[in-house]
């Protein structure tokens, strides 16, 4: 059964904490937020600020996902907000093995992303070191997009390698999941579901969260 981490992009911001404890008390395992500079993507989301105010309202696994040009630049006041997981983009940085031992060296879970464009083989050197990959299943930026069923296989390709290597990090997809694209990824090998829009757009979120559990069952 896949785990769950619904993104806060498309929850009710002026009704946060309700949308969040929703989440939480509806089985979810992460929270997902999403971090957005207008640089390395066109849109602008919100800040550490958040991460801050977010924390003491939940002890779900709060997954930061950094959209950020340059991101060592903050790894720092990510952590320090309270973040539990940092995932920096290798398109985003020259040194992304860098990018990463700050995260570590915070106590903070390692998470390298890629986007739909990136190979697996741009991470192969860094994936020892992580707790965690992210292989976007749309371009990043916004949310409601569809899935991209030609990143299926870069999920599979990083699954053998986890298991040939015998290394330990979960695999997260984000972007179009819903209770149909979630399955073949999941059979992949995708341990983690990021859901934006399929969740909150709903009129009942912990049934959407549900139905990811039982399409991964
Ligand atoms: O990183 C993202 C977009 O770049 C997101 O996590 C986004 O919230 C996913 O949204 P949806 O589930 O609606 O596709
Ligand atoms: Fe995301």
């Amino acid at each position: 059964m896949i785990k769950v981490a619904p993104s806060i992009l498309s929850a009710d911001y002026v009704n946060l904490q309700r949308d969040i404890e929703m989440v939480d008390k509806g089985g979810a395992e992460l929270l997902h937020i999403d971090i957005m500079d207008g640089a390395f993507v066109p849109a602008l989301s919100y800040g550490p600020g958040w991460v801050k105010a977010i924390r003491p309202i939940t002890d779900l696994t709060l997954d930061v996902h950094m959209m950020v040009q340059s991101p060592e630049r903050y790894i720092d006041t990510f952590a320090d907000a309270g973040a539990d997981i940092i995932g920096v983009h290798t398109e985003a940085t020259p040194h992304i093995h860098r990018a990463l031992q700050m995260i570590k060296n915070k106590g903070v879970k390692a998470e390298v992303v890629i986007n739909p464009g990136t190979p697996v083989a741009a991470i192969t050197p860094v994936l020892y070191m992580v707790d965690q990959v992210l292989v976007m299943t749309v371009n990043p930026g916004f949310g409601g997009q569809k899935f991209l069923p030609e990143t299926v296989k870069k999920i599979a390709e990083l699954n053998e390698i986890k298991k040939s290597q015998g290394l330990d990090f979960d695999i997260e997809i984000d972007g179009g999941v819903n209770d149909s694209t979630v399955v073949a990824a999941y059979q992949a090998g995708a341990t983690v579901a990021v859901a934006g829009s399929y969740v909150f757009d709903d009129a009942d979120p912990v049934s959407r969260i549900q139905a990811l559990k039982d399409a991964t069952k």
